[in-house]
This record gives C-alpha cells, sequence and structure tokens, in this order.
C-alpha cells in the first residue's frame, strides 16, 4: 500500500502541497479530485519523484521511498499514465508496447503484450503506426497499455480521459474497472467527478494543497453541498 505523511512540497518559493496525507490500501482504487491547480499532479510526480519532498514521508508496502528517484519508484511496482499521454511518438505502437515490458515485483507477469492488445482491440489494429499517427484515444491506450506491461502494483492516471471523445471515454474506464478487478490498485485524476466517484473505492478532495476532504466514494457522492464547494459542481 501507499502511505503519503506530512508531505510538503515546494516550486521555488510557492509552497504547493501543504502537508498532505493521504493512502491507498493495497488492491483499492482511489479518485483525486480537486480544482485546476490545486496540486494533484504535483503530489503525483512528488510521489514518483519527478519533484522533491521539501519534508514528510512518503512510504510503499511498509518502505520509505522519499526521496528516490523516478525509475526507482516504477520498478517498486507504480506505474504511471502522464498527463498529455508521453508515448514515443517516433516510435511505432508495438515498439511503444514491447519496450516497457516487464515482470513486476516478485515476478508477476500478468500483463504481456498479447493480453493488452486484447483489452485494447483498436490499437492491435494500429501496431505498426508510428506514435503521432494514432488519435488521441489511440495514444492515452497505448499509453495505459505501457504502463501495464510494466505490471504494476499501482498504476497512476493523470487526467486519462481528458479531450477524448465519449465513446472513447467511456472505453477508457470500461479499461480501468477491469484493471481495478484485477487488484491492481489505482490512483485516478479526472475532471468527471461523476465518473471518478462511480469507479473507485476511495476519493480525496484537494484544495490549495491540501487533502480537504476524504471518504469512500459512494458516501461522496451523497455528500453534494461539499462536492459544490470544493469542485464547484
Ligand atoms: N513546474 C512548475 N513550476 C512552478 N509552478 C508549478 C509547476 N507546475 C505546477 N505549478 C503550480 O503548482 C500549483 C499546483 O499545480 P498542479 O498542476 O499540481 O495542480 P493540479 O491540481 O494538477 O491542476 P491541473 O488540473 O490544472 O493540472 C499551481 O499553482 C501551478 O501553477
Amino acid at each position: 500500500m501507499l502511505r503519503i505523511d506530512s508531505l510538503n512540497t515546494y516550486y521555488g518559493d510557492s509552497h504547493v502541497l501543504q502537508g498532505v496525507d493521504l493512502s491507498i490500501p493495497a488492491g483499492k482504487s482511489l479518485g483525486l479530485m480537486g480544482r485546476n491547480g490545486m496540486g494533484k499532479t504535483t503530489l503525483i510526480r512528488s510521489v514518483l519523484g519527478y519533484v522533491p519532498a521539501a519534508s514528510g514521508k512518503i512510504a510503499w508496502n511498509g518502505r520509505d521511498v522519499t526521496g528516490l528517484p523516478p525509475e526507482k519508484m516504477a520498478r517498486l511496482g507504480i506505474g504511471y499514465v502522464p498527463e498529455g499521454r508521453g508515448i514515443f511518438p517516433n516510435l511505432s505502437v508495438r515498439e511503444n508496447l514491447i519496450m516497457s515490458a516487464r515482470a513486476g515485483v516478485n515476478g508477476r507477469n500478468d500483463w504481456n503484450f498479447e493480453r493488452v492488445l486484447e483489452t485494447f482491440p483498436r490499437i492491435k489494429e494500429r501496431l505498426d503506426h508510428g506514435g503521432q499517427q494514432l488519435s488521441g484515444g489511440e495514444q492515452q491506450m497505448v499509453s495505459i497499455g505501457r504502463a501495464l506491461m510494466t505490471n504494476p502494483e499501482l498504476l497512476i492516471l493523470d487526467e486519462a480521459t481528458e479531450g477524448l471523445a465519449p465513446l472513447i471515454v467511456q472505453e477508457i474506464w470500461r479499461v480501468i474497472e477491469q484493471i481495478c478487478k484485477t487488484g491492481i490498485s489505482t490512483l485516478i485524476v479526472d475532471r468527471n467527478y461523476r465518473a471518478v466517484l462511480s469507479h473507485t473505492d476511495l476519493a480525496a478532495v484537494m484544495e490549495k494543497g491540501r487533502i480537504v476532504l476524504a471518504d469512500n466514494s459512494k458516501s461522496l457522492l451523497e455528500k453534494q453541498d461539499a462536492l459544490t464547494q470544493y469542485l464547484g459542481v
């Protein structure tokens, strides 16, 4: 499981994360919500080691991992689908997928090339296309496929449905649901709060670098006042 205690992060003088506490139990999905600029992406990037934590602690499966670099975090079983997708535009779909293939922690090998193609039949037809020739939805599928091929224990998805057509968005949520069912923990940031709350076990809301609300997702769906206050919905 992931446990974050009193995490503080700065960009220069700007105090972005202001004492964040958050936990994701093994096998659970957590939706992280909040208006623009509240610190969601910074929290993810701090956990992954892209942005250094000024203070506080990040523990992963009981081990203190604060300050570890991104490649070490990935090796420990945390997969990342970044905002903006992050696939290699000059490599083919096949190359994008194959280059990230590896067994997970303890040799877990559930997710391989064939399983990713079964999950995303759409990209099966595009294996020899370059990353830059794909539609936004296809790029997102390749990006999720790449992360799955590292056989993560926790998958972090930052705005995975942003800018996609409604049918593709549905498809992405279907796959996220499938991923959660296989026991992979997920941390999901998405603007559609209803979709987030109906596809996750737990939810947290950030405001100005702090977690101001944490609950199970079903209960939060019923707290309309809080959702209006913090999300403006
Ligand atoms: N590289 C950076 N350098 C300086 N400030 C940054 C940087 N990235 C983000 N910020 C600032 O940090 C704050 C938190 O941004 P962050 O991207 O984490 O928010 P967010 O909740 O993910 O919002 P969004 O949905 O807009 O991505 C914002 O005020 C933002 O302007």
